[in-house]
């Protein structure tokens, strides 16, 4: 089945806020990214409720714990039958291959997708937890990791696809948050890149949650986001 191009991160709080959102978007155009906030209060049914409706679900709740816990959790987390899953690839090698090895009897298992250098850090960030490589560097590290573990793909910066693709290939896919139209706010965002630029680097799938989400009209922000991606 053929994925959107882009991801509606759900950071809301409940399932009332989270239907309002959703009753506004379109299964055939978007897909809805499910996270820890409303996940922790809603739990699986929810999100089972919006695949019922047809909507592709990424169930982004970042397992980073040791290899026996991420592989039973991620297991779980298929047994939900959502599109995208992820994890940490800083957990190491081990903890993605206890996951990867988890979905090999699932029979149509999600995309096992692993976190690289979090959008929201840049190389000042990086020094701040002990790491002194630049950015591109952590993410190459990180990622090399994760396609050794046999994962799907990453999820990165925009701007660190390219790079990507190319010592990668195609196959390896690439999520990318973090990003943001030309004249909207960079929030809490320090990797940004906007959705046309995103589209020339190669990336496959985007997550994109407050420019949709608390725009006036997130319905046609959708549609002028993705004739941005037509177009480009
Ligand atoms: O895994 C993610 O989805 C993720 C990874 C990352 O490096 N950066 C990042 O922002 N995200 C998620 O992507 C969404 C971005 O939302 P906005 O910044 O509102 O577009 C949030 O729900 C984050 O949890």
């Amino acid at each position: 089945m053929k994925l959107p191009r882009i991801y509606v991160a759900l950071d809301y709080h409940n399932r009332i806020q989270a239907d309002a959102m959703v009753s506004q978007l379109d299964p055939q155009r978007v897909g809805l990214k499910v996270g820890k906030e409303l996940f922790t209060t809603e739990g699986p049914d929810w999100v089972a409720e919006q695949v019922e409706r047809g909507f592709s679900v990424f169930l982004d709740l970042k397992f980073h714990d040791i290899p026996n816990t991420v592989a039973k959790a991620v297991a779980a987390a298929a047994r939900l039958n959502v599109d995208i899953i992820n994890v940490h690839a800083s957990g190491g090698l081990k903890m993605m291959q206890a996951a990867k090895q988890a979905l090999a009897d699932v029979e149509k298992p999600p995309l096992l997708i692993a976190v690289t250098v979090l959008t929201s850090m840049d190389e000042t960030d990086l020094q701040g937890i002990g790491i002194d490589r630049s950015v591109e560097q952590q993410v190459l590290k990180l990622a090399q990791l994760a396609e050794q573990a046999g994962l799907d793909g990453v999820v990165c910066s925009a701007q660190e696809a390219e790079m990507l693709h190319q010592r990668f290939g195609n196959e390896f896919k690439l999520v990318t948050p973090g990003i943001r139209p030309a004249d909207a706010q960079r929030d809490d965002q320090k990797r940004t890149l906007t959705p046309s630029e995103a589209v020339d680097r190669g990336v496959d799938y985007m997550v994109i949650g407050r420019p949709i989400t608390q725009s006036d009209n997130p319905h046609q922000t959708v549609l002028q986001l993705l004739a941005e991606l037509d177009n480009d």
